[in-house]
């Protein structure tokens, strides 16, 4: 049976949305979809008039949309935002090069600058020669921690001091599960403290610190896919080439399979996460690595430890999951611990 629209009554409805079952129909879903893109950035003060903003673009639908809808909200409230796009090449064949071609694609069509930074030109390495060294079971580790980094560095580069990446609520439920399914008590308590910190971060930082920002973190995937459908955007919809083997994803297909017998699921992970309150005094103050300059919870920051490892050689002997007590507070360059805890950092760079 066709229903109506809920929100004008006149036309039928195309999509259930949000977490309250409102039927939209196409024109009400746009609405729906850019006011709460922009409720969010209002309410949490997430970016600023006139500021540089990198946007994190992979070519995949969510940063397609963010730059889509971040291009859009700028024109209609005037906000003089310089957007740039900021890709991260990780050097994966047929995977990475294809959806950088997508990108190409989103800087002609939005009008958008463009800026590209690889891991071969920051790390020398690239994630195809790091997969012959180490195998495919911990190379997401390596990757997440370099892009990262890299992330930072490109945003650095463009002169910008916010990074806004197409994280949603889904990706965001995901982590918060991920670090609860493998006791990782630290990253778990800096994850939520992250999500939940941001409003206060993002006013109170100083200038020079780069801003990590999700626009899309109160909208949920389905909603993403939808959108980019009906406004016909080109992304590239293909899956890492070696993401299968991420743990991460086991944590997804379980949130996957908890939705469909209880479709709230991931609102209801976003609402107790943000009931959490933690002490924020056990986190450490973000420090300078002592060899890059990136900043660094520890005197050498994981992806100067991770290359170091690749460069012996040692790259599988870096991951270890026992690993937990080895990014000493007081390591020096000529002690370089030899592991990196797996847990804290498979693909996270949320
Ligand atoms: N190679 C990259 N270059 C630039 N930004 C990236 C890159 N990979 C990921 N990001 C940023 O991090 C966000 C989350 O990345 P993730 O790997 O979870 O991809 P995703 O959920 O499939 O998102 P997308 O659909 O945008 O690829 C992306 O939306 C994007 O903003």
């Amino acid at each position: 049976m066709k229903r109506l629209c809920s929100h004008c009554g006149k036309s039928f409805a195309n999509i259930l949305v949000g977490r309250e079952d409102k039927y939209l129909c196409r024109c009400c879903f746009f609405e729906y979809f850019e006011d709460t893109v922009h409720r969010t950035i209002v309410e949490e003060c997430l970016l600023q008039p006139g500021e540089r903003i990198a946007i994190g673009a992979s070519g995949g639908k969510d940063s397609t949309v963010l730059a889509y809808v971040l291009k859009l909200l700028n024109e209609r409230y005037y906000y003089n935002w310089d957007l740039w796009l900021l890709s991260i090449d990780e050097g994966i064949q047929g995977y990475r090069d294809d959806s950088l071609r997508t990108v190409e694609q989103n800087r002609d069509d939005y009008n958008l600058p463009l800026y590209t930074l690889s891991y071969s030109e920051l790390y020398n390495w690239t994630m195809d020669q790091v997969v012959s060294q180490i195998g495919r079971k911990s190379n997401c580790t390596f990757c997440g921690v370099f892009r990262r980094q890299a992330l930072d560095k490109g945003t650095e580069k463009i002169q910008a001091n916010v990074l806004a990446t197409g994280h949603n609520a889904d990706d965001i439920a995901e982590t918060i599960l991920l670090n609860l399914l493998r006791g990782d008590h630290a990253r778990f308590s800096r994850s939520v403290m992250e999500e939940n910190a941001n409003y206060r971060m993002s006013i109170d930082s100083d200038s020079k610190k780069i801003r990590r920002v999700k626009p899309l973190k109160r909208v949920y995937e389905k909603e993403i896919v939808m959108y980019a459908y009906f406004k016909k955007l080109k992304y590239f919809a293909t899956e890492c080439i070696y993401a299968p083997f991420a743990y991460r994803g086991h944590a997804r297909e379980y949130l996957k399979s908890l939705e469909r017998i209880r479709p709230h699921s991931i609102s209801d992970i976003l609402y107790s996460l943000s009931c959490i309150s933690l002490e924020d005094s056990k986190t450490r103050v973000g420090q300078q690595c002592i060899r890059c300059g990136s900043i660094s919870s520890q005197n050498i920051c994981k992806a100067c430890l991770l290359r170091t490892s690749l460069d012996r050689g040692q790259g599988v002997l870096a991951v270890k999951r026992s690993g937990m007590a080895i990014l000493s507070k007081n390591t020096v360059e000529s002690e370089i611990p030899q592991t990196v805890s797996e847990s804290s950092t498979e693909s996270n760079i949320s």
